[in-house]
């Protein structure tokens, strides 16, 4: 059983509040005009990854006491639970086990008095053995060609993964494989998509915990009336469907061939999922061995997480600034911005890692929380960002903390592109830090009269004192990638338990989804409806009029 203290009641939360009168009062500035030694103080290298912490509003005590905090809510004793298999899953009586899945040393992890290693490892084979066969052309479809596409038909966590993998490391995709992707239930996604592929040469893989999910089953039947219309003969399926999934029955009653399915289990959440069978089309895409380097570069950043004292844990030290703003300083959303065109599904990945993990206000006692829980979290690839939204972060009235993220070496050493880009984030970071007095718009202001110049002045000045993080990571490498995505993974454990919520249930989506199945059938015919709001009726009534 996870511990389930009240954060705002422990004696480090008081310390934090009284803290927090005297440090929010100090320009980002001052903090580092009156200690040369910040970066050596606040930062920390893991591997290729250096994390840049000092640009927070932050001294030492506030770590101290962020870690206290960090100690008084048992972290130790959660992370310990969720790394042995214990049911902290406790709204769904599952244990939490990601860790298991990218378990390279193998140790074994029990769970109802079984080790799941073995199982694992036959699945990873499994994969190894497919993923083989496809890239190599061995797998043939029903005309005896090899596969040149694969779908990946899925949503949520079945999707958004091996979306943001796949893109990120794009540079280790095999020639011969094109991968896309199939999530929402409008038509327009999987129409377009099949345009772009031959059913002979299609492999469609059915991505799907539950394998009950609306938008995948609906599209995977649209793929396999698709391929019927080429194939005919519905013994061919096999050759063309794969699925991934917990659930064996309803995979057979599709029509797909266990064989052809590839298990996980429900101690697998579904945002944490990229790890199991539901990466199949990541390692099918970028072949078994940069897909094993992804699970080791996973492993590693678990190790650090469960071994380093907190004050040096990346996870541990990004969850507590995360807390430091949300909580103290009423910060409602967070940036993650990445300077690598391949990093462009990061934040929509962790839109659904962090918010459907956090995004709740009912704490593990079942109370409603008095406090902020779960920021918003957004983001886009800089520079485009730049010149979208920074202008709100530099300027506007939100406290926006931002994580930036950048490759030191890239993949595409293009003339002055990269130096150009980097140069932009060192910059960014440290302009929201600086910003510019006054004094010195003025004096950037030449030329200009007295009146004139008090005219522009005001709207040319910047505030900084904004924080960012700076994450350096030498290259975007299938292990380096796999060590970020474990570090964010770990961040929202952290802050879910200092929050005091359940982070690997999501209760929240299924209102609407109740909703969506109560409403779908009233659609079907030309009948006025009354059983709603006359908001809802009026506006369904309206959708089958302009049908007709
Ligand atoms: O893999 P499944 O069972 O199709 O679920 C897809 C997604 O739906 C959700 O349950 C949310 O609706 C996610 O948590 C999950 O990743």
């Amino acid at each position: 059983m996870l511990n389930s203290t009240n954060f705002t009641q422990t004696p480090a939360f008081k310390k934090l509040k009284a803290h927090h009168r005297t440090i929010s009062k100090k320009h980002l500035k001052e903090l580092f005009a009156e200690d040369k030694n910040r970066f050596k103080k606040f930062s920390i290298k893991f591997n290729d990854i250096l994390l840049d912490y000092s640009k927070n509003n932050i001294n030492r005590r506030t770590i101290g006491y962020l870690t206290e905090l960090a100690a008084e809510c048992d972290l130790s004793g959660a992370i310990e639970q969720m790394f042995v298999g214990e049911k902290i899953n406790q709204t769904e009586n599952r244990s939490v086990l990601h860790v298991a899945l990218r378990n390279r040393s193998n140790t074994p992890i029990i769970v109802d008095g079984k080790d799941v290693m073995p199982d694992v490892n036959e699945v990873l084979n499994k994969m190894k053995g497919f993923s083989e066969k496809v890239i190599s052309g061995a797998w043939k479809g029903y005309t005896n060609k090899s596969i040149t596409d694969i779908v990946n038909i899925g949503i949520g966590g079945s999707d958004l993964g091996p979306v943001m993998v796949t893109e990120a490391l794009k540079p280790y995709k095999k020639k011969n494989i094109n991968i896309h992707f199939v999530s929402n239930v409008d038509g327009t996604h999987i129409a377009e998509t099949l345009k772009k592929v031959n059913p002979e040469t299609t492999l469609f893989m059915i991505a799907s915990k539950t394998f009950t999910t609306q938008e995948t089953m609906t599209n995977a039947l649209s793929a396999r009336d698709w391929f019927l219309q080429s194939a005919v003969n519905e013994e061919f399926v096999k050759k063309h469907f794969v699925a991934i999934s917990t659930s064996q029955n309803l995979v057979e009653k599709f029509g797909i061939d266990p064989a052809n399915m590839f298990g996980f289990w429900d101690w697998v959440g579904g945002r944490y999922s990229l790890w199991s069978a539901i990466g199949l089309s990541i390692a099918c895409t970028i072949g078994f061995d940069n897909f094993e380097q992804l699970l080791l570069g996973a492993h590693e950043m678990d190790n650090h997480f469960r071994t380093t004292p907190f004050e040096k844990n990346i996870p541990v030290v990004l969850a507590l600034l995360g807390i430091w703003y949300n909580n103290f300083y009423g910060a409602e959303s967070q940036a993650i911005l990445p300077y690598d065109q391949y990093l462009h599904r990061f934040a929509a990945y962790f839109q659904q890692g962090d918010m459907e993990s956090n995004g709740k206000y009912i704490d593990r006692n079942g109370n409603k929380v008095d406090y902020q829980t779960g920021p918003i979290i957004w983001g886009e690839p800089g520079t485009n960002g730049q010149h979208a939204f920074y202008q709100l972060i530099h300027q506007g009235t939100k406290l926006i903390p931002a994580d930036f993220i950048a490759p030191a070496i890239s993949h595409n050493p293009l003339g002055e592109h990269h130096k150009m880009l980097l140069s932009n984030f060192f910059a960014q970071t440290e302009a929201l830090m600086n910003g510019k007095t006054r004094e010195e718009v003025e004096a950037e202001l030449t030329g200009k009269s007295k009146e004139e110049m008090a005219k522009i002045a005001p709207f040319k000045v910047f505030q900084g004192n904004r924080p960012t993080n700076s994450i350096l990571v030498k290259k975007i490498t299938p292990k380096s990638l796999g060590s970020l995505i474990a570090m964010y993974e770990h961040k929202i454990f952290v802050q879910g338990i200092i929050w005091n919520v359940f982070s690997f249930d999501q209760w929240g989506v299924e209102l609407g989804k109740q909703l969506a199945n109560r409403i779908y059938p009233e659609l079907t015919d030309s009948q006025a409806i009354e059983s709603h709001d006359c908001s809802t009726n009026a506006l369904i009534n309206q959708y089958k009029k302009w049908r007709k």
